[in-house]
């Protein structure tokens, strides 16, 4: 039992003013603190109060990261319980534009900074993780942060980020979570030349020495915190991510957040549109434009998903077309067909124009994974309104600046037609007199969900079926006032709510496949992911002393230390 100011410095204990008389007397943290007993309740009115200050974002975000350094339960809470006014600013689009201030709001660690230059050494800095329970590591080597390109060491503010989401959406315990940056250097000469920059002042190391060293990243994590520790891939660049995937898939329990948690709430929408164009998703030609990781990932779900509705793989993938930066990809282009994107490539024309080839393929879906802030362009969109009655329109770069439309723009120049979705969030839309509020088809849907059924059944490996049945799940949320208001998603205060049926049909999965390492199989599979979620509200924090009554003075006595199952 920590005692004294000890106590007020650790966020896991920390309740500020919230702390009872009899808490303060036990703990030794009497009169340092307020003589005002305050509650949970009304400490969030005051973060609400104090975060409106503030009128710029990232300013907004700074708040929060010291409310997280301060008082965790508090930080926690907060998040969860109001998901559409904060995720925008510890996600996309604020933290994207944290991690490029990245080397001037550094302040306090969080999480592991491990180098190229400790290979040979990773198990050694895991072992100065100070939780020794930790189920999940999301980690980056930050090539691609968002759609910013290589911030290098400044990415770090990705995976502390996407684990916050892990316990405010999915109620996975903070301690069982890792965040961890791999620095290998960074080919962003500006960082190169910026006096802030906290990464290692190098070039990106890449072949050999690179796979050696993520090959040894990889098993010092299991060797340190066991064989289902979930490792989630987060914004690798192209020329890594998918490689590594298939590298790794069946030798480790992970998954690549972007291909396959960004295919999973992609096809979601897909899913849901369908409801409001009665037009099945088999039915639909498919326009991307990217061929990069998220582009393949959705491409290869939506090939599933069409498969599942009666056609043959070759069937599926004739609907899918893909453009990049140098256009269409055609097997006839000079260079041909990029190897990670070779499934989709065809027997046509070349095309680099953009615009000519949406009026030539004409798409009914157009899927933007492009980084290419503002590509669907006024031309685009009006081509995609002529192509069919309700385009779906999905924007779904990050951060806001690289969405490859706005809402207002979808709707704008599609006669407001179009099923729209973004990344980022957007404003809502006003059109022809009537308000719409589009849904943000971003991953957040997704991974937290699947973490928290992957952890809560120690699952060893994720088949690429869990992400579709994850992607079923979430498109069964919405509902027809939803749809009615041009959201293809449940909002955003139901998050948390579709990530716990996210992880209920996951863990029913991994004992279906043989996947789940926790025997025997609990008899209500809910009540037990339920029962590994974090308790938001703060619980007691009275150290267990036998006979002990508030008014005497007293020696606190150790409690035994309870024994870790294994
Ligand atoms: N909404 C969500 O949940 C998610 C959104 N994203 C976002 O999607 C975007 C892409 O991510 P990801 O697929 O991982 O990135 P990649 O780097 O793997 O892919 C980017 C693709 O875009 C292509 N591209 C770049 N410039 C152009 C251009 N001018 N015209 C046409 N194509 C172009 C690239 O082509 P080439 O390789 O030839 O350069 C590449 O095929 C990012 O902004 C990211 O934030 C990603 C994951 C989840
Ligand atoms: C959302 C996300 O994972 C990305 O933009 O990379
Ligand atoms: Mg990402």
């Amino acid at each position: 039992m920590v005692r004294g100011i000890d106590h007020l410095r650790d966020p896991r204990l920390n309740k500020g003013l919230a702390f009872t008389l009899e808490e303060r007397q036990a703990l030794g943290i009497h009169g340092l603190l307020a003589a005002k007993f305050k509650t949970q309740e009304e400490q969030l009115d005051i973060c609400r109060i104090s975060i409106d200050r503030y009128e710029d974002n990232l300013n907004k975000y700074l708040y929060l990261v010291e409310l997280q350094d301060r008082n965790e339960k508090l930080f926690f809470r907060l998040l969860s319980e109001n998901v559409e006014k904060y995720l925008p600013i510890v996600y996309t689009p604020t933290v994207g534009l944290a991690c490029q201030r990245f080397g001037l709001i550094y302040r306090r660690p969080r999480g592991l900074f491990i180098t190229i230059n400790d290979k040979g050494h990773i198990f050694n800095i895991l072992k100065n993780w100070p939780e020794p329970d930790v189920r999940a590591i999301v980690f980056t080597d930050g090539e691609r942060i968002l759609g910013l390109g290589d911030l290098g060491a400044y990415g770090m503010g990705i995976p502390v980020g996407k684990l916050s989401l892990y316990t405010a959406l999915a109620g996975i315990k903070p301690h069982q979570c890792l965040p961890i940056t791999l620095d290998v250097g960074t080919d962003n000469q500006d960082l190169l030349e910026d006096p802030l920059y906290i990464g290692l002042r190098q070039r990106r190391t890449r072949g050999k020495e690179y796979d050696e060293f993520i090959d040894e990243f990889m098993e010092a994590c299991v060797q340190r915190y066991g064989q289902n520790t979930l490792l989630q891939f987060e914004d690798f660049a192209l020329i890594n991510a998918g490689r590594l995937l298939q590298k790794y898939r069946n030798r480790y329990c992970t998954f690549n957040d972007d291909i396959q948690g960004t295919a999973s709430v992609a096809v979601a929408g897909l899913m849901a549109a369908v409801r409001v164009r009665k037009r099945k998703l088999s039915e639909n030609i498919y326009l991307f434009l990217g061929a990069g990781s998220a582009s393949n990932g959705i491409a290869n779900l939506t090939v599933a998903a069409m498969m599942s509705e009666g056609l043959t793989e070759r069937q599926a993938r004739e609907r899918v077309y893909m453009f990049d930066v140098d256009g269409l990809l055609s097997t006839r282009r000079e260079g041909g067909v990029p190897e990670h994107a070779k499934a989709f490539g065809k027997d046509i024309e070349p095309e680099k124009d953009f615009e000519a080839c949406v009026a030539k393929i004409k798409p009914s879906c157009l899927i933007g994974c492009s980084t290419v802030g503002g590509a669907f362009t006024p031309n685009v969109l009006q081509q995609m309104a002529k192509n069919i009655e309700r385009p779906v329109i999905f924007a779904l770069s990050n951060p806001t600046s690289k969405a490859e439309c706005t809402a207002q723009d979808a709707y704008d120049h599609t006669e407001g037609r179009c099923i729209f979705a973004s990344g980022s969030p957007f404003p809502p839309v006003k059109y022809n007199g009537k308000e719409y509020h589009t849904g943000q088809g971003n991953n957040s849907y997704i991974f937290p969900g699947i973490a928290l059924g992957v952890i809560a059944t120690a699952t060893h490996h994720i088949p690429e079926t869990m992400f579709l049945t994850a992607a079923r799940t979430l498109a069964n949320y919405v509902s027809e006032a939803d749809l009615s208001i041009g959201r293809i998603y449940p909002s955003l205060a139901e998050v948390k709510d579709v990530s716990l049926s996210i992880a209920i049909e996951v863990a029913k999965m991994a004992y279906d496949e043989g996947l789940a390492s926790v025997y025997p199989e609990p008899k209500d599979i809910s009540k037990h992911v339920e029962n590994q979620m974090y308790n938001f509200n703060y619980e007691s924090s009275m150290p267990v002393v036998w006979g002990w009554k508030p008014e005497e003075k007293f020696n606190v006595r150790p409690i035994q230390p309870v024994p870790k199952n294994i």
